[in-house]
């Protein structure tokens, strides 16, 4: 049954602002409001904005379940594909987007063109925070990489996520392109709404349409990227006139998760007051550990995980420490999913070791580009290679003055010896030397990060049982469709979703709060990753830091290394 806060927030016919605590049903009331709404005696359509695909799809499948072939007048979509929708549709413009490791590499080159020393990451955040912003940037560095970038995509015809709302802005505002015509729009976890998102948000303002929205200024944990958070929630009601109901009944989690978790967040200064009654009352658990390493850590979750998989979700400060959860589970066959965000065998450290020992056990003998790049083979004389028509490298023999240095001559050489030797070894069903052999050879050439990816894949590998051949295919096997498993999320990525229970690893100082954002929004990111928790929440760290302020902030205390299991 809704609460009479619920019930006031669906029958508002206005604009409409929803303010309310984790787990207090925002998410609920805006489906049973679009549910309320939808009605076969008119055709009214209701647009639904949120941030990630996983949301997106969330809402979706809610809703089709529950109004059924009505629910064809609902859109949902991310601010970004709403935006493409639009544009495409309006304007028929078409995008060649450019994504992931594409992306890196021309920040990469963006930043190699205007000296900007640092991590290509670092420099993509800074990128992001300028395209969330409606002003240049002020430091004089970044505004060069930023121009760089931009005319790095112009030239190339691509575009990023950024464009296609910082597009259809510029077009509507030109008046070019239409606003939706949808009566109602509704937009989920408003506090992390940008400057450009909030524009295209007031270019569908107009009389005959009424937007909600709903969100939480604890939950902003996007101020990098210039979200608005509480200042945004408070222009909103201004600047829509809208009328406001706030939520204070927590539905999701026990008492035992809800209440270090409001101990935690009323530590930030400039926050609206909320109120976090749990309806649940007690009955959870949540407990602190820790742990010598980070392999001890993801063991640990393993052990806990393997009766009831789909139960649990990990959640991390950065996808990289999912590598090593991610690690275990393959290794004792558990089934996961990795949620936004590449995964471990997806790396070009693993994938460049999966190729060869595929080859190696296929006996085939050609394919090596990515290999012989990670050993150090200049992108020039791999074309030069091809251009000699010499796609088998190993055993290929080169004429003079080919354009081929002698050190990639003897790279290839030597590559051809111990081609041979490994093939001889996987015939002959010794793995184990074979995985060895392979680690030896790659390891010289690996940076740190991957010197470590490197070798605990070879101990998955090595763990795993079989010949080559069957052990790659465990590690690459396609998950049942309907097995979802535990699920690996970064902190960011588990904004707006629930689990029966939560384990957050590394919870340590320097891990959160990073030193990559203000303290207050470190601290609301963990208060999101905590009230994802239904029933059980582990918290746990490694002797690598200090455990996170964090943990005593939320009035709970970690134990020493050694002590019994706490789950
Ligand atoms: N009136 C209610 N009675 C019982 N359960 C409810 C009620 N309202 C919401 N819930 C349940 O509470 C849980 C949290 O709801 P929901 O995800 O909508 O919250 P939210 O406010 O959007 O959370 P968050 O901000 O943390 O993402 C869901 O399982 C939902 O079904």
């Amino acid at each position: 049954m809704l609460n009479i806060n619920q019930e006031q927030a669906i029958h508002a016919s206005g604009n409409l602002a929803v303010f309310a605590c984790p787990g207090s049903g925002k998410t609920r009331t805006l489906i049973e409001k679009a549910a309320h709404l939808i009605s076969p005696d008119h055709d009214d359509r209701i647009l639904i904005v949120t941030f990630t695909k996983k949301a997106a799809g969330e809402i979706k499948e809610r809703i089709n379940k529950k109004i059924g072939p009505l629910s064809s007048r609902i859109s949902v979509g991310t601010f970004h594909s709403v935006c493409k929708q639009q544009l495409e549709k309006g304007l028929s413009k078409k995008f060649n987007l450019v994504t992931g490791s594409k992306l890196i590499a021309l920040v990469k080159r963006a930043m190699k063109q205007v000296d900007f020393e640092g991590k290509a990451d670092d420099a993509l955040q800074k990128i992001d925070a300028a395209k969330c912003s409606i002003t240049a940037p002020t430091d004089a560095a970044i505004n060069d990489l930023f121009e760089a970038y931009q005319e790095l995509l112009r030239r190339d015809g691509k575009h990023d996520m950024h464009d296609l709302i910082l597009d259809a802005v510029a077009e509507m505002k030109a008046g070019r392109l239409r606003p939706f015509g949808h009566k109602w729009i509704f937009v989920d976890e408003f506090q992390d709404t940008d400057h450009v998102q909030f524009e295209w948000l007031k270019l569908h303002r107009n009389p005959s349409r009424s937007i909600t929205v709903v969100g939480d200024d604890d939950q902003c944990i996007y101020g990098w990227r210039n979200a608005l958070g509480f200042q945004g929630m408070e222009r909103f009601v201004n600047e829509f006139q809208a009328e406001v109901v706030t939520l204070g009944i927590n539905y999701r989690s026990y008492r035992e998760i809800v209440f270090p978790s409001a101990c935690l967040i009323n530590l930030n200064q400039d926050r609206m007051l909320k109120a976090l009654d749990p309806a649940r009352g007690r009955g959870g658990r949540i407990a602190c550990n820790r742990f010598s390493t980070d392999q001890d850590e993801a063991e640990a979750l393993a052990n806990a995980a393997t009766q009831a998989p789909s139960e649990w979700a990990v959640l991390a400060r950065t996808n990289m420490a999912l590598d090593v959860i991610e690690l275990e589970l393959t290794a004792r066959q558990i089934p996961y999913t990795r949620h936004g965000g590449s995964g471990v065998w997806s790396k070009l450290a693993t994938q460049v070791l999966l190729d060869l020992l595929q080859s190696i056990s296929r006996q085939s003998n050609g394919g090596y580009d990515s290999l012989l790049h990670w050993m150090g083979v200049p992108e020039h004389e791999l074309s030069q290679l091809h251009q000699h028509g010499q796609i088998s490298y190993v055993g290929a023999s080169y004429p003079d003055g080919d354009g081929i240095s002698a050190s990639t001559k003897k790279t290839i050489n030597n590559l051809a010896i111990k081609f041979l030797d490994w093939q001889n070894l996987a015939k002959n069903k010794r793995e184990e030397l074979l995985l060895i052999g392979v680690s030896e050879f790659l390891m010289p050439a690996a940076s740190t990060w991957d010197k470590e990816i490197l070798a605990r894949a070879i101990s998955v590998l090595q763990r795993l049982k079989g010949s080559i051949s069957q052990r790659i295919a465990l590690v690459q096997r396609k998950q049942e469709e309907d097995i979802e498993g535990v699920g690996l999320f970064t902190m960011h990525a588990s904004k707006g979703l629930e689990f029966t229970n939560v384990w957050i690893i590394r919870a340590e100082e320097e891990v959160i709060p990073s030193e990559r954002s203000p303290e207050s929004e470190e601290r609301r990111l963990m208060y999101v990753a905590m009230t994802r928790a239904q029933n059980r929440l582990v918290i746990s760290a490694t002797s690598l830091n200090k455990p996170s302020r964090f943990i005593s902030e939320a009035g709970l205390s970690m134990p020493k290394v050694g002590s019994p299991i706490n789950l």
